[in-house]
């Protein structure tokens, strides 16, 4: 008999994949910090806060946050009251004057494309074009039907380990419908309602995601029990019916505003005792690490509007929203779930 993957996990873990591919952009951050900004040299000598990089190096506050965050969690930087310190590895391995300065060894990729567009998104605060290679960037180029079907599937494979791995790990005993927001191919709301046999659920995508959506619940046989909903997340109001509501790789795609728009809409939307399921990579409340979770915010902020939000960040606006917080739980792959209760 095949293996049910939307009931069971596998038994080996991929995290060195993952870290690779999560990973990508992370260098290319570090060559800029290092071989553009020269960062250490300039923050050895002059301790700052985020406003003051910010100021000295002409760049944006989002990129800015995910750099330092990325430095930070390598041990090249401290943050005490505010304030960045260049630790003894940064001094003494990329400030210039250290006998041991890699500086050079990192500016022999200063020229890298990939490295340029990072910089770019640091000066401009746009996403880069998707991978440097696509001529758009992501939001737009899912609007192309060849692009989102490529995406969809991406997000898919990835799904089968993570839907699972969220089902099995939150109390849904007493629920009744699961609207998933944003939710690619339908993988994760097919994997609630496969581990939850109470549960019924719907996709809310937007064109041409949805059409894509309602084929590949149709092929995993759960159609009976998902539906798709077409619907613009910001535009649309969202559907009421639900008890709970998951967003999952949705939020780090956006800066805080429409975060925060979101988490509204998800407060307006959910009956009183309504749950709401975030599931991202989150970077812990001091933003010291983890490190996987640093470099994968570096590919989330080139690409999108976004980044990985800490816990910190994100209790922040959800007890600002109206939410009650129900505790965080681990998934898969550096990856885990906050639990927020409508109160
Ligand atoms: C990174 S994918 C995440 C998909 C899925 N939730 C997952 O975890 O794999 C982001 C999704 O947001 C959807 N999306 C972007 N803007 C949207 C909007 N305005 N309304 C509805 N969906 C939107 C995209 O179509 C895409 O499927």
């Amino acid at each position: 008999m095949p293996i049910n993957a939307l009931i069971n996990e596998p038994v080996s873990d991929p995290i060195s994949l993952y870290r690779y591919r999560d990973g990508l952009a992370a260098v290319d951050l570090l060559a800029v910090a290092v071989a553009h900004l020269d960062l250490f040299t300039w923050l050895a000598d002059n301790p700052s806060t985020l406003a003051a990089i910010c100021q000295k190096f002409e760049i944006h506050p989002r990129p800015a946050d995910v750099m330092m965050s990325l430095t930070t969690a390598n041990g090249l930087t401290t943050l005490t009251g505010g304030v960045f310190l260049v630790t003894l590895r940064g001094r003494e391995h990329l400030s210039s004057g250290s006998p041991w300065d890699m500086g050079p060894y990192f500016a022999s990729m200063k020229d890298r494309p990939s490295t340029l567009a990072m910089l770019e998104v640091l000066r401009t605060n746009r996403p880069a074009n998707f991978g440097s290679f696509d001529p758009q960037a992501w939001a737009q180029a899912m609007e192309r039907p060849e692009f989102a079907k490529a995406f969809t599937a991406a997000m898919d494979c990835r799904g089968v380990l993570l839907g699972p791995a969220i089902a099995r790990r939150v109390d849904l005993a007493e629920r009744n419908a699961v609207l998933d927001i944003a939710g690619g191919s339908g993988i994760y709301a097919c994997a609630m309602v496969a581990n939850h046999a109470n549960l019924r659920g719907a996709v809310l995508e937007r064109a041409p995601v949805d059409r894509i959506a309602r084929d590949s619940i149709a092929a995993k046989g759960y159609s009976d029990r998902v539906d798709v909903i077409t619907g613009d997340m910001f535009a649309d109001t969202w559907p009421t019916g639900f008890d709970v509501h998951l967003m999952s790789n949705v939020l780090h795609d956006w800066d805080e505003p429409k975060v925060r728009e979101l988490l509204k809409k998800s407060y307006d939307a959910l009956p009183v005792g309504g749950v709401l399921l975030l599931h991202h990579a989150y970077l812990n409340v001091e933003k010291t690490g983890p490190l996987h979770v640093a470099e994968f915010s570096a590919l989330l902020m080139q690409i999108t509007e976004g980044k990985c939000y800490s816990l910190g960040e994100m209790r922040s606006y959800l007890v600002d929203a109206g939410f009650q917080w129900g505790g965080v739980k681990s998934t898969a792959v550096s990856r885990s779930v906050i639990i927020a209760i409508k109160e």
